[in-house]
């Protein structure tokens, strides 16, 4: 087996889908893998995208996973590291994108990295620092409220501060509006000052392509998905149509969603207007009355032989908080994907060939539940979000599934009609 280019470290499962996605838009052959593979790669790949569940987790632990998946893609013989975090920023106070980045850093032997959570086509830009998400600061964007990582401060060079032992400084648009030699220079200038990571500005795809020609001789580089798209061209591979073929569909069509962003109420709220079986999840009372998940698992696999049926924990911020008040923050996240993880497991057992899973962590749980190990990637359905196709383990079932693993906030308002109609060969 060939040695692969890039290797990435992806922080939850819709991300570590994303940065494939732009990978494999821009030609490269990608393997995702769930988890950290015990095994070397056993197919021919340009990049692999480890997939970890490390975003909310304890700094220590996400260190932890993230150097394990290092070893192994220095291992397949990776050239260059990237680890892909959200192009929201989403951390807490203590991380995970500094501690990673640090320790990542530190067993690379770099002394300095760059963070660029821009991705223009899904409308993450980043000025001055500042983090846009449309045409509203991040702080403004519903970020504010999520339910693990509220994003209180648009400012990313202030966030990432108090999150790393790194110096932070920026290079700002001036320089990456301007050329890549121009960036490169940048680089050398805030290396020679001691800053470890630059935050890097990026409004357009045109910057993005002259940030990756600068980053080329990084040994890591550290952003969302949009970063990916100036890369293989520093290892000589064009976009290819064929990069994106997977298998004809077949089975039921389902949806799970435990994602409270605010892309997903709206595609939720589209669903049900538009007429399609919908299954509302009440944690709260599901939490004093385990048989009501039996109710729901029920109701779901009657409703399948009639059309697409979503199965849901996904609400309002103002609801959000009266469930966290009640369990928990943390608990209440575990809990909703536990039993989300459940359902879709049942559904999957039942007949479910095509399934879309909405939110990072909702994604991470369930995949690690059907006990899928690694995905193809095929065709984008919205910016950020392809179709995937993998095999689910269950029981001693391998069964065939093409997946789609949404980020919370990506997607057009259509998208759980939409996306079964773009896998239709
Ligand atoms: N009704 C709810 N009450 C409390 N927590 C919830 C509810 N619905 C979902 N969650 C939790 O919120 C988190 C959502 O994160 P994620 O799946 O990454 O989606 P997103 O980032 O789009 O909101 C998950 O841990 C999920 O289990
Ligand atoms: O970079 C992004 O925005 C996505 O790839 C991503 O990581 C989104 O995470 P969730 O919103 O938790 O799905």
């Amino acid at each position: 087996m060939s040695s692969i280019l890039l290797g990435c470290i992806a922080d939850d499962f819709t991300g570590a889908t994303d940065l494939a996605n732009n990978l494999v838009r821009t030609g490269m052959r990608v393997v995702q893998t769930v988890g950290v593979p015990d095994e070397s790669l056993t197919e021919s790949a340009d990049a692999v995208v480890v997939s970890l569940k490390s975003r909310t987790i304890a700094p220590n632990q996400a260190v932890q996973q993230s150097l394990a998946a290092l070893a192994w893609l220095r291992g397949q013989g990776a050239k260059q590291i990237y680890f892909k975090y959200c192009s929201t920023f989403d951390s807490t106070e203590q991380g995970n994108i500094g501690p990673v980045t640090d320790a990542l850093m530190q067993a690379l032997g770099a002394e300095f990295t760059i963070a660029t959570p821009a991705f223009p086509d899904a409308g993450r830009t980043v000025y001055q620092g500042y983090l846009f998400v449309g045409n509203v600061l991040l702080n403004e964007s519903g970020m504010q409220d999520h339910p693990l990582t509220p994003m209180r401060d648009p400012n990313l060079v202030r966030v990432l501060k108090p999150q790393t032992a790194h110096s932070v400084g920026l290079v700002d648009y001036r320089a990456t509006t301007n050329s890549a030699a121009a960036v490169s220079e940048q680089f050398e200038q805030l290396r020679r000052q001691g800053v470890g990571i630059a935050i890097v500005d990026a409004v357009g795809n045109d910057d993005l392509l002259r940030i990756g020609q600068a980053a080329a001789d990084l040994e890591l580089v550290t952003g969302g998905s949009g970063l990916a798209i100036g890369l293989p061209a520093n290892f000589g591979i064009e976009p290819n149509a064929q990069a994106a073929k997977l298998p004809e569909p077949t089975g039921q069509c389902a949806i799970v969603s435990g994602s409270c962003s605010r892309a997903t109420q709206a595609q939720v709220a589209n669903f049900i207007e538009q007429g399609g079986t919908a299954i509302a999840m009440d944690p709260v009372a599901l939490s004093q009355d385990s048989s009501r998940l039996e109710h729901y698992r029920q109701q779901a696999l009657s409703a399948l032989a009639v059309g697409p049926v979503l199965v849901y924990s996904t609400t309002s911020p103002e609801q959000l908080v009266k469930v966290q008040a009640a369990l928990g923050a943390m608990q209440a996240g575990e809990m909703v994907e536990k039993w989300i993880a459940s359902i879709a497991c049942s559904l999957v057992q039942a007949g479910v060939g095509q399934l879309i899973v909405a939110g990072g962590e909702t994604s991470g749980a369930v995949v690690q539940a059907l006990g899928v190990e690694q995905l193809r990637i095929g065709a984008q359905i919205d910016p950020g979000v392809p179709w995937c196709y993998g095999y689910a383990k269950l029981q001693t079932r391998s069964i065939p599934l093409h997946i789609s693993l949404k980020s919370g906030n990506f997607g057009a308002v259509d998208f759980f009609t939409k996306a079964f109609k773009v896998l239709v060969p």
